[in-house]
């Protein structure tokens, strides 16, 4: 599948000395054929560590793909299929909960999940526009 070898390449570039656990993502936006991929990138400052699904996405986002069809998550996991965290997933709602997660082992086999399936009952934005309040906190 082309999107999981696009993420297995972006895999070998992961910064990742201290967890040495080395994660790669591909996103494909829609109508469009363009290959967005991020690896994971730690910190010495361990919690400042971007995941490689953040990664990809922010790179599409910042070269103007806000619509997605498909992300691809690979690690060296054998037994495994890479599973996005939690931060992860509320980053992927962000662009809509229809979209298509596919979490590989390393030989390239995966499993497909929509985003909705990974994040039931999420928070995302137009929960936000919903929830204004005209008013505002009066205490301040
Ligand atoms: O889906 C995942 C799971 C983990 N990691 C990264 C975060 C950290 O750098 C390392 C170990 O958790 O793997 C990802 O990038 N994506
Ligand atoms: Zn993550």
């Amino acid at each position: 599948m082309a999107l999981v070898q696009k993420a297995q390449k972006a895999k070998e570039q992961a910064y990742c000395p201290y967890s040495k656990f080395r994660v790669g993502a591909a996103v494909l936006a829609i109508y469009s054929t363009v290959f967005l991929t991020g690896c994971n990138v730690e910190n010495t400052s361990y919690p400042l560590g971007l995941c490689a699904e953040m990664t990809a996405i922010s790179k599409a986002v910042s070269e103007g793909y806000i619509s997605f069809k498909a992300i691809a998550i690979a690690s060296d996991l054998e037994d495994c299929f890479i599973s996005p965290c939690g931060a992860c997933r509320q980053f992927m709602r962000e662009f809509g909960s229809q979209w298509d997660v596919y979490m590989s082992k390393s030989d390239g086999s995966y499993k497909l999940m929509t985003v909705e399936e990974l994040l039931p009952c999420s928070f995302g934005p137009d929960d936000l526009r919903k929830g204004k309040n005209p008013v505002g906190n009066s205490k301040l």
